[in-house]
């Protein structure tokens, strides 16, 4: 009997231009266009099988090994139904091929960080259930295409289609059918974007991306404004920058937008908090950071951002992160010595401040105030992985 299965990988994308708002809540179409920088997946990855099956009596998902109800008309029913309809268009022109369209599927995913802890899950988790779907029915879809499904599981999940540098059109069609990721530019064209991700907190969050967000669309006046004026300019800004490898432009914009998509939380009736005095502290770190390059002479060296939790996603060109990191850990020191996949430090991390850095600009934190530091830089998009690769059993099961 043949197997129909297959394995996909998707990255973790982090914007630089920050989704906020849905005029359409069922076919997640947004407010504002955005853009996000691709995350390395050889570091953060979620990993997704799938396979059909005649036998299978109903659609299944197992998330790290717990199944997941699937509810019906559900963000992950639509997904699942988007992909089945793909494939049965594929069958019609085909009549030789296995009719995989009317089977059920059972999907095992697993996420190798902490999942709904504001290190974008479910972006990548989307991107890898699309993109496992679309490898086991064979579909001759292009990524922006298979961003329409994904936009569908969560908007952001749209921006892991690619990798390197991505906007998410926001389209104005009520269909959604132009609502869709484009590459801006590949990881080759700027590789030497790295990022420090510090985990202030891995708990779960307290409002979730989706009800925040809507209630700044029924609250917040500044919202308008954001919509209005603000993001069409940026969005053109930061994709020149990009294309000029402008860091100096990059960066600001990065971080004006990180602040404004933080305003307008705050704006939000009631007001919403996703920073906290370690996130503000770190804010600090940076600014003088820069203060210290642009007093000399030089130019913007790191750009924080800030999505909807208190984690601090730090991007910088290469040669400055081993500044970076012994920045953070001269305030934030850690229980386990730091993981550096890029070798930037042969006998171990030690926390460490620039000449002429004004280390008053905020105060030292005691060990666990940053739980955990991730180095790793702009990356690849989806993959299709090997056989062995497999998160399902022979039985159709998770393997444990
Ligand atoms: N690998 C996966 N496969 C399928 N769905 C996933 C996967 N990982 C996460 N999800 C879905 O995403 C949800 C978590 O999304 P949530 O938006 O709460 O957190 P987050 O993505 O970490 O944060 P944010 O999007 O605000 O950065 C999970 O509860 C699950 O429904
Ligand atoms: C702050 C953000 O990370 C918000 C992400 O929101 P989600 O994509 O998680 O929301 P839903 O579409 O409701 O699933 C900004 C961004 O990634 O652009």
């Amino acid at each position: 009997m043949a197997v129909y299965q297959a394995t996909a990988s998707a990255p973790v994308n982090i914007a630089c231009i920050k989704y906020w708002g849905k005029r359409d809540t069922k076919l997640i179409l947004p407010t504002n266009s955005s853009l996000s920088v691709t995350l390395d997946q050889d570091h953060l990855r979620s990993t997704t099988t799938s396979r059909a099956d005649s036998s299978f009596e109903k659609d299944r998902l197992w998330l790290n090994g717990v199944e997941e109800e699937i509810k019906e008309g559900g963000r992950l029913a639509t997904c699942i139904r988007e992909l089945k309809r793909l494939r049965k268009e594929v069958e019609e022109k085909d009549s030789s091929l296995p009719k995989l369209s009317s089977y059920a599927v059972h999907i095992s995913s697993r996420n190798n960080f902490p999942t709904a802890a504001g290190l974008a899950s479910s972006a990548s988790g989307f991107a890898a259930l699309v993109a496992s779907l679309a490898a086991l029915y064979q579909l001759p879809a292009s990524p922006s295409q298979l961003s329409l499904i994904a936009r569908q599981g969560s908007g952001s999940a749209c921006r892991s289609l690619f990798g390197g540098f991505v906007a998410w059109e926001m389209g104005s069609k009520s269909d959604g059918s132009d609502s869709l990721a484009v590459e801006i530019a590949p990881r080759e064209h700027w590789p030497d974007i790295h990022a420090l991700i510090c985990v202030v907190s891995d708990d779960k969050k307290g409002t979730s991306s989706t009800s925040g967000m809507q209630r700044t669309v029924e609250t917040s006046t500044l919202l308008q404004h954001r919509i209005k004026y603000v993001v069409p300019e940026r969005m053109k800004a930061i994709s020149a920058a990009i294309r000029a490898r402008d860091f100096e432009a990059f960066a600001r914009i990065t971080m004006q937008d990180s602040n404004q998509f933080h305003a307008v939380a705050l704006d939000t009736d009631p007001p919403i908090f996703y920073m906290n005095d370690v996130s503000r502290a770190i804010i600090a770190l940076i600014v003088e950071y820069n203060r210290v390059s642009v007093a000399a002479g030089g130019k913007l060296k790191a750009a924080y951002t800030y999505d909807a939790g208190p984690n601090a996603v730090i991007y910088a060109p290469k040669e400055n992160l081993k500044e970076i990191v012994e920045l953070i850990l001269n305030y934030f020191p850690q229980a386990e010595p730091f993981k550096d996949p890029f070798g930037l430090f042969g006998a171990g991390a030690q926390g460490k401040l620039v000449e002429g850095f004004n280390a008053a600009v905020a105060k030292p934190f005691g060990v666990g105030a940053v739980k955990n530091l991730i180095h790793t830089r702009v990356g690849d998009g989806p993959r299709v992985l090997a056989p062995e690769e497999a998160l399902l059993g022979p039985d159709g099961l998770p393997k444990a």
